[in-house]
């Protein structure tokens, strides 16, 4: 067990050091993780967060590791190739733009009620 979970870690790591994508999403997770925390969230809204940052990270190491087993088996132009990688991109896409979604719906209300008060405040 202990051997499968260090493979697991190797395969985040991996993706953290190879992948751009991955880094922005890690910073931005950590950026809005460290947020909420002032920000008040109901349970509801912070199993939201944590699903809606788990799926965009989950989403990018499936893209990576379908282009690394594409990688493998073609080095040629395929239109198969093409294909695979094309459609998990289009997971990440569609997982980052339900992202910025939720996001907006959570965040929007709250931060903008701060900066009224912080604008009310300094009339
Ligand atoms: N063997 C191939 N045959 C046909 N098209 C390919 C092949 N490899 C890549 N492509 C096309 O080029 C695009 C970019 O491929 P690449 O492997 O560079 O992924 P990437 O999205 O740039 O990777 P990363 O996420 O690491 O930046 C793919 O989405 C696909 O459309």
């Amino acid at each position: 067990m202990l051997e499968s979970f260090k493979y697991a870690i190797e395969g985040i790591i991996y993706t953290f050091k190879t992948q751009r994508n991955m880094r922005i999403h890690v910073v931005i997770a950590f950026l809005v993780i460290f947020f909420s925390f002032f920000l008040k969230l109901s349970k509801t809204e912070m199993i939201l967060m944590f699903f809606t940052i788990s799926l965009v990270i989950v989403a990018e190491m499936i893209n990576t590791a379908i282009e690394a087993t594409i990688d493998l088996i073609t080095d040629k132009y395929h239109e198969l190739a093409k294909i695979a990688k094309n459609v998990a991109a289009g997971a990440v896409l569609i997982s980052a733009v339900n992202s910025m979604v939720v996001a907006y719906i959570i965040f929007y209300d709250k931060i903008y009620n701060i900066l009224s008060r912080l604008i009310y405040n300094n009339k």
